[in-house]
């Protein structure tokens, strides 16, 4: 008698239970699909921008993204380009004499029957990516993750399923949109590779123009695949961010391990088989060995890209030096930045560049500190240490946290508070013109008034005359017998016997800056801090 198949229930514990066990060796491999940020589609002329589907569902479509019969593919160069700059900042070997194949399925949003891929000779082989404990946050010292190749293949439409009337619905916004897919070989063995790994090629194709690298928005897509002690290996989908990878590969490593703990691994995890993740858990999509059979062929229609190797050599030499680079001059001469300062000039936090983009800010720091430099060789005064972190300090601290506030794209403000009159600016402060405190709120308050003026740029700044008007003018010469009246004064008001004690004892030494501070606020930041903490000093007679 037929009787139907139990199906054996795992019990997963909880993902925040997740805890790497040394005899169960995790081993991954990644393939990444990157949309390139082409100005047109991969084989048509219309434009490449896959995100106007809200808005304006299959408003960028050509006959040939529509497959109407009769039309032909026709290679977009740009695509080739920017592969070309990927793979070799990889250190990929590109194919000289590459080809399109087509990978046939039926589905509604791939209305050709096929997808253009390149499956029997693909665009590059070959490279790795090194991560760096220092720089990008693993545990080992180095580790190399090898990369396998990379192929250029089309974007599908999108299907959007309306479960009220049941019809799905299709745009084609997307179709023909250039992909690069990146396998990488199953060299990693723990979380923090992946993860490092996943920023660190997003940092990369972002820094090389090629792409917005957003996972949220799909622009990026990760697969996982993952084994655990050699068995068959599991292909994880439906991907969306970086929670979700981690996730997932948690979750895929603990049932693997019960189902191993069970004895069950001979029954369950001989064959290879595709999961996607719900958000929660890991369901089965399908077996790898019974995925149908895609009848690759070779594309009649496109001709092998063929290119010479100077052609290779040439795009090699527009090639602007890689991020890691690029990090490394930051931390050294004549920038002396802290990796984490560093990191902030380089790592770009989001590839829409809505209020900055890493290489706008570069630029606008080292021309700053150019002039910033110029101007203190031109009072012969020497670069101290304590100088050379001004630009940095207002750079990278205080005018992006401005910028962030106002939500002011630093393109717009470069063109007014140019890096010359930010460096003028720095120069008030290096001067002891202003007090840094009055030079927030001065940086502040130019900031918000070019918004409000709608970006003009017709008046330039004009310093002086602003911090007349806010009367904000170091007052350099006070006489030290009204200066110890107004810090006696201060503590006076604070009528706080135990503070000044603590402070007088060295038992809470801090105590002096909150003095300061309350100096600083009476006489707005005109008398300099270091002036104060003297002045409070004398006055309590503070030996430490
Ligand atoms: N034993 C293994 N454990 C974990 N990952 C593995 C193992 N063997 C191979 N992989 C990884 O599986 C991935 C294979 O990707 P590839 O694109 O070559 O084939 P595929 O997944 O069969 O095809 P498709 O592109 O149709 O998904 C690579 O990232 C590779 O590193
Ligand atoms: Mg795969
Ligand atoms: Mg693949």
């Amino acid at each position: 008698m037929w009787r139907a198949k139990r199906l054996y229930h795992v019990s997963v514990p909880p993902i925040s239970q997740f805890k790497p066990l040394p005899q169960f060796k995790l081993k991954c491999g990644l393939e990444i699909h990157t949309q390139l940020n082409t100005k047109n589609k991969l084989f048509s002329r219309s434009v490449n921008d896959p995100f106007r589907s809200a808005d304006t569902p299959n408003l960028h479509t050509t006959f040939f993204d529509l497959a109407l019969p009769g039309t032909q593919p026709l290679l977009n160069y740009e695509a080739i380009l920017y592969a070309a700059k990927l793979a070799l900042s990889l250190e990929s070997n590109v194919n000289l004499n590459s080809q399109f194949d087509r990978k046939h399925y039926f589905y509604g949003d791939q209305p050709l029957g096929y997808q253009i891929t390149q499956h029997f000779s693909p665009f590059a082989s070959g490279g790795q990516l090194s991560l760096l404990q220092d720089i990008d946050d693993i545990d080992e010292k180095v580790k190399d993750i090898r990369i396998t190749q990379l192929q250029i293949e089309q974007d599908t439409g999108k299907s959007l399923y309306r479960k009220c009337d049941l019809v799905t619905l299709i745009d084609l916004n997307r179709s023909n949109v250039p992909l690069v897919e990146l396998v990488t070989e199953p060299d990693f063995e723990n979380l923090k590779q992946i993860k490092a790994f996943l920023k660190k090629y997003q940092n990369l194709v972002r820094h090389l123009g090629v792409s917005t690298g957003d996972l949220e928005s799909g622009a990026m897509r990760v697969d996982v695949n993952l084994s655990i002690n050699d068995h068959a290996r599991v292909e994880l989908k439906n991907l969306p961010n970086t929670s979700s990878i981690m996730n997932a590969i948690k979750y895929e490593y603990q049932r693997q391990i019960t189902i191993m703990r069970n004895g069950k691994a001979e029954e369950m995890l001989s064959k290879a088989e595709t999961r996607g993740w719900t958000g929660s858990s890991t369901v089965k999509l399908r077996n790898k060995e019974t995925t149908i059979d895609y009848r690759y062929m070779p594309d009649p229609e496109l001709p092998r890209v063929a290119l010479s190797p100077d052609v290779i050599t040439n795009i090699q030499k527009t090639m602007p030096p890689l991020p890691d680079e690029v990090l490394q001059g930051f931390v050294s001469a004549p920038y002396f930045l802290s990796l984490k300062d560093a990191k902030i000039l380089c790592l770009s936090s989001n590839g829409q560049g809505e209020i900055y983009n890493h290489a706008e800010l570069q630029n606008y720091y080292v021309e700053t500190f150019k002039f910033f430099v110029d101007g203190i060789k031109s009072r012969a005064a020497k670069m101290r240490s304590q100088t050379s972190k001004l630009p940095t300090n207002w750079i990278i601290h205080e005018l992006l946290g401005d910028l962030n506030k106002l939500q002011l794209p630093l393109s717009k403000l470069a063109a007014y508070l140019t890096p010359r009159v930010f460096a003028d600016f720095l120069m008030l402060i290096h001067d002891a013109k202003i007090s840094s405190s009055s030079g927030k709120l001065l940086l502040f308050h130019i900031l918000k008034n070019f918004q409000e003026s709608n970006y003009d740029i017709s008046k330039p700044v004009d310093f002086d005359s602003l911090i007349d008007e806010y009367d904000m003018r170091l007052i350099k010469h006070i006489d030290s017998s009204e200066l110890k009246q107004i810090c006696r004064d201060i503590i006076g008001g604070l009528n706080n016997e135990k503070l000044i004690n603590d402070l007088v004892s060295g038992k809470k030494r801090n105590s002096i800056k909150y003095l300061v501070g309350q100096g600083m606020k009476l006489s707005q930041g005109r008398i300099q801090a270091q002036q104060f903490e003297k002045t409070f000093k004398e006055i309590l007679n503070v030996k430490w």
